[in-house]
């Protein structure tokens, strides 16, 4: 199977070297020219937690892809896949009976790649991998992660069980799901909660968790995320999302660490609340559910990021 990684950032990155490691045929895509010249150069140069090594995967820009694939993973930020994918149309990379399977964070990716790709080609994950940019060229994979798919009709075929079998045959540990919008929803509501209050507070994860009043502070942001998926029928639970998010506050789950979007609002890049809380408010408000504190929320990064502009 001729595998592409469309956005080969940080979990690009990691997807496509397991992938490329187990020895698929994989080519890293992206808009990054200074990355992509890099990996091809001197190799895609990969950090882990005893070892650094380099992988000689092939990379290439957009514009200069050259054939077809079976299996596109889309893997840029939320506000990018659009206009990957219509590039990636353009460039001719996508036959009628190429598979497009989206993993990353947010919500709305089946909706808006509909537009662009028939239903019965788009697969949708969920990861709770994480990986890191360290510059051009140059990834760092700690921790261990897991993947959660499915087709976006929700029908269950041949291929969603080859390509699984791809993700474990790399060790990407990936399981079909019956119920992949809940899996979504649930990392979501992780997301929703301590990025964006990390952002605004400039604070690390245990930090946010070490004040007495947490519960009381985040518990009604819990509850309007709930409230909104449980409209949409997403079986989001209010007391397993609380302790999911609880979880993660001791130090060597993910207390000591930024989450992703205050690494992107601290490198200047555009953050994905428009995906998260803006998404879910926007849902909120076509089911005639209140959300002010998602909307709030949103707004204050909005006003974070004009920061940077
Ligand atoms: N990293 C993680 O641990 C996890 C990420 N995810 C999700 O996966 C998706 C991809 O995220 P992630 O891999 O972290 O994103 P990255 O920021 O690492 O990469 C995304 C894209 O941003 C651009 N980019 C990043 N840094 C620079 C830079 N310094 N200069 C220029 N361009 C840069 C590149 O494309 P371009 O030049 O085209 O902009 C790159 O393909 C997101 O939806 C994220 O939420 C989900 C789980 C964990
Ligand atoms: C670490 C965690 C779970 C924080 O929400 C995350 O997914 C991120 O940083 O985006």
């Amino acid at each position: 199977m001729k595998i592409a990684i469309a956005g080969a950032g940080a979990l690009g990155g990691r997807v496509g070297s397991q992938l490329f490691e187990a020895g698929y045929d994989v080519t890293l895509i992206d808009m990054w020219e200074e990355h992509v010249n890099k990996i091809n150069e001197d190799g895609l140069e990969i950090q882990t937690e005893t070892d650094t090594y380099t992988i000689d995967i092939p990379a290439t820009l957009p514009k200069n892809i050259d054939g077809t694939f079976d299996l596109i993973i889309i893997l840029t930020k939320a506000m990018q896949s659009v206009e990957m994918v219509k590039t990636l149309e353009t460039q001719g990379a996508i036959r009628e009976d190429t598979a497009l399977l989206t993993m990353m964070n947010g919500l709305g990716h089946k909706d808006r790649l509909k537009e662009l790709i028939k239903e019965d080609h788009i697969f949708l994950a969920v990861t709770m991998w994480t990986a890191g940019l360290r510059g051009p060229g140059q990834i760092l994979l700690e921790g261990s992660g897991s993947i959660i798919m499915q087709r976006a009709d929700g029908i269950d075929t041949p291929l969603g069980h080859e390509i699984n079998d791809i993700f474990n045959k790399a060790k990407l540990n990936s399981k079909l799901s019956d119920d992949v919008f809940l899996a979504i929803w649930e990392k979501v509501v992780v997301n929703s909660v301590l990025n964006p209050l990390c952002t605004i507070l400039d604070k690390r994860i245990g930090e946010i968790a070490a004040y007495s009043e947490v519960d009381n502070m985040i518990g009604p942001l819990i509850q309007e995320i709930v409230d909104v998926a449980n409209s949409r029928d997403v079986a989001l639970d209010y007391n397993k999302s609380f302790e999911k998010i609880k979880a993660s506050f001791p130090d060597e789950v993910a207390g000591l660490h930024y989450p992703s979007m205050h690494q992107d609002f601290s490198n200047k890049r555009p953050t994905e609340i428009d995906y998260l809380n803006g998404q879910i408010a926007r849902y909120g408000e076509e089911k005639g559910i209140k959300t002010p504190l998602n909307e709030m929320i949103t707004h204050m990064v909005h006003q974070l990021e004009m920061k940077n502009q």
